[in-house]
């Protein structure tokens, strides 16, 4: 309402009770002589225009700000946000704050104040300016207003989620000023982040306000040649993905859609996932990773959360296999919905979860406007024979790049990746010296591998040793990281107890592997015998009604009588094989057989 309206609902008041005052008495005299109601009355009047001038002034100051201020808001998830709120603490900004919310460090992403001009805070926490406080600074000549928010959002369950975002308010009329002040945060953030790979996620559904990607963690840089692979494939595959950035107009040209997928293929722990955090590392990009095995993921939050993500960046969809499960959890899943059915099973939300992702949406995905862009996209799986090859047609996944079990070669370089000469050589010699056994006369620092004919030092026999000991395409490299790290200051233990260590794992994997092979029978028995449950309930009492009326006088002699049935046989299934391998089932007279 404005001021004028709101002037004249007060006189409009003002009047009518006057005259209903008037009214009532009837008495001038009273009115005027009557000091108590003169003084109210003047009182209401000075309260009046007090009231009226306050938000006269604030209707002044709000048009004054509108017309000579610039105001913008950067929400949380943002990459705008992420640029500002860096830009901020190195400008050292909440300096003169007071309140603070105090968390533990972690990898998630927090920006710290600085105690001081140039001096981080120490120790292992963080320290973020709490919400609704204003601060005030000067920057290139003009001064900013810069207030953190919070907003509460309903989510699903009747829960509340809060998200942050960022008010900012400088005191210009020009608007190069604020496009300067985000492009000189978006430089800054990048030249910071070149030791770091910042990985997006999503650890919870979103469906109102704020970004999708609500998880930010940071990580250092993995170096190149921390990671084991085939001499030479990490940087083809680099130069291949960087071609590709640097091919936008080509594409646009050629009217391809600008998108490049990369599917990495092989057994868990073979190192597809450390090959995507590298590549981004190298080629500067963010990371935005989505696991399809989260709950709450289906095809419109999967649409959702790949549309907003920004130009340039890597989409990342680990164990995309996830959305087609393998036979036995697709079983196992029929399964649980028969018993569901049948009243017998647990109710809907104790079901165990699957992907919501269906083929199609994936598919939609990867086609749609969301991909193109300029976007980097990786998937990785353990199960590359669970994949439609609808998905793996080239223009979907335009290389397909498998990983093996360490080979001895692999076994060999990661020795030497654990026990590098610099720290090592001496730890190894006096130890060997202390021992009497096996000290090398002329150890020379060489990094040469199995079969060179130089000189070689003793860490080098070392680790060839271990890797005689290691046999090829059984270990993936993760479980020999493991194994190392159990003597990582042990050079000498690692290459004695590697025998040992591997003659253990054969059997906890044999052991696995038995058990494994238990559930999965004992599963399919149950499955079958739900099934032959079901069938029973469904066949048994046709078979009553057929019997009474067979018993029942009027019955027509063309009708043949069926055998009698007894209550065990309609609601009992009949094993006719052996119990422990039960592989079919015939219930009065209906076969049954696991699929
Ligand atoms: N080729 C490799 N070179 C160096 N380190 C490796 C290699 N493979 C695996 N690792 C190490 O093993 C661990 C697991 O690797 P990573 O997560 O990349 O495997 P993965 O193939 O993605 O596994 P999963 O399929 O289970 O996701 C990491 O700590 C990584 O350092």
């Amino acid at each position: 309402m404005d001021f004028n309206a709101q002037w004249n609902l007060w006189m409009e008041w003002l009047g009518s009770f006057l005259y209903s005052v008037r009214r009532t008495t009837s008495l001038d005299a009273f009115f005027l002589n009557s000091s108590y109601l003169r003084e109210s009355v003047k009182l209401l009047i000075l309260g009046s225009i007090i009231e009226t001038g306050r938000r006269l002034c604030q209707w002044l100051i709000e048009r004054f700000r509108l017309q000579y201020f610039l105001s913008a808001r950067f929400d949380e998830g943002d990459p705008a946000y992420e640029w500002l709120i860096l830009f901020l603490t190195q400008e050292n900004v909440w300096k003169n704050s007071r309140d603070f919310i105090v968390t533990a460090r972690s990898s998630k992403r927090k920006w710290a104040v600085k105690s001081g001009p140039g001096a981080a805070i120490e120790g292992n926490a963080d320290y973020v300016p709490s919400f609704g406080a204003p601060q005030l600074f000067r920057w290139k000549g003009h001064w900013i207003e810069i207030t953190r928010l919070k907003d509460n959002q309903t989510v699903p369950y009747g829960s509340f989620k809060s998200f942050s975002s960022l008010q900012i308010i400088i005191y210009t009329r020009e608007m190069s000023v604020l496009s300067t002040l985000v492009e000189e945060a978006r430089i800054r953030y990048n030249e910071t982040s070149k030791q770091h790979v910042t990985i997006h996620s999503v650890d919870s559904p979103n469906y109102g306000p704020g970004s999708i990607w609500n998880n930010v963690k940071v990580k250092f840089r993995r170096p190149l040649n921390s990671l084991i692979l085939e001499e030479g494939f990490i940087e083809s595959l680099i130069g291949d993905a960087d071609e590709f950035l640097g091919l936008e107009d080509w594409y646009v040209e050629a009217g391809i859609p600008h998108r490049r997928g990369y599917l990495l293929y092989g057994p868990p722990g073979t190192g597809k996932t450390s090959t995507v955090y590298a590549v981004a590392g190298e080629l500067g990009l963010e990371i935005y990773s989505l696991s399809l095995a989260s709950n709450f993921i289906d095809d419109p939050f999967l649409q959702r959360a790949v549309s907003s993500i920004p130009k340039h960046c890597l989409l990342l969809i680990e164990d995309i296999d996830c959305a087609f499960p393998s036979r036995e959890e697709a079983g196992e899943l029929d399964d649980q919905r028969m018993r569901m059915y049948n009243g017998i099973g647990p109710p809907p939300f104790m079901m165990p979860q699957h992907s919501k992702v269906t083929l199609s949406g994936l598919l939609n995905m990867i086609d749609g406007v969301s991909s193109e862009d300029g976007k980097l996209f990786f998937a990785t799986t353990n199960h590359i024979d669970r994949l439609d090859p609808a998905l793996l047609r080239a223009g979907r996944i335009d290389k397909k790049i498998q990983y093996k079990m360490a080979t001895k070669m692999q076994a060999w370089a990661l020795y030497k990746r654990f026990f590098p000469e610099s720290r090592f050589a001496n730890i190894v010699a006096k130890a060997e010296g202390d021992n009497g056994t096996n000290q090398s006369d002329n150890a020379i620092l060489l990094d040469e591998p199995l079969g060179s004919d130089k000189k070689i030092s003793r860490l080098t026999e070392l680790a060839s040793q271990f890797a005689e000991s290691v046999p090829a395409d059984e270990f993936s490299t993760a479980e020999l990281q493991g194994y190392l790290l159990t003597c990582k200051m042990k050079p000498l233990d690692a290459v004695s107890g590697i025998l040992e260590w591997i003659e253990q794992e054969r059997l906890d994997k044999r052991e696995r592997a038995e058990r494994e092979e238990k559930r999965k029978e004992k599963l399919r028995e149950s499955r079958l015998r739900a099934k032959t449950a079901i069938v029973a309930d469904l066949v048994g009492p046709l078979q009553e009604q057929a019997a009474s009326e067979d018993a029942s006088p009027t019955r027509s002699s063309s009708n043949p009588i069926p055998e009698p049935v007894t209550p065990s046989q309609t609601s009992r299934p009949q094993l006719e094989n052996d119990p422990d391998t039960v592989r079919s089932l015939k219930i009065n007279g209906v076969h049954i057989s696991d699929p």
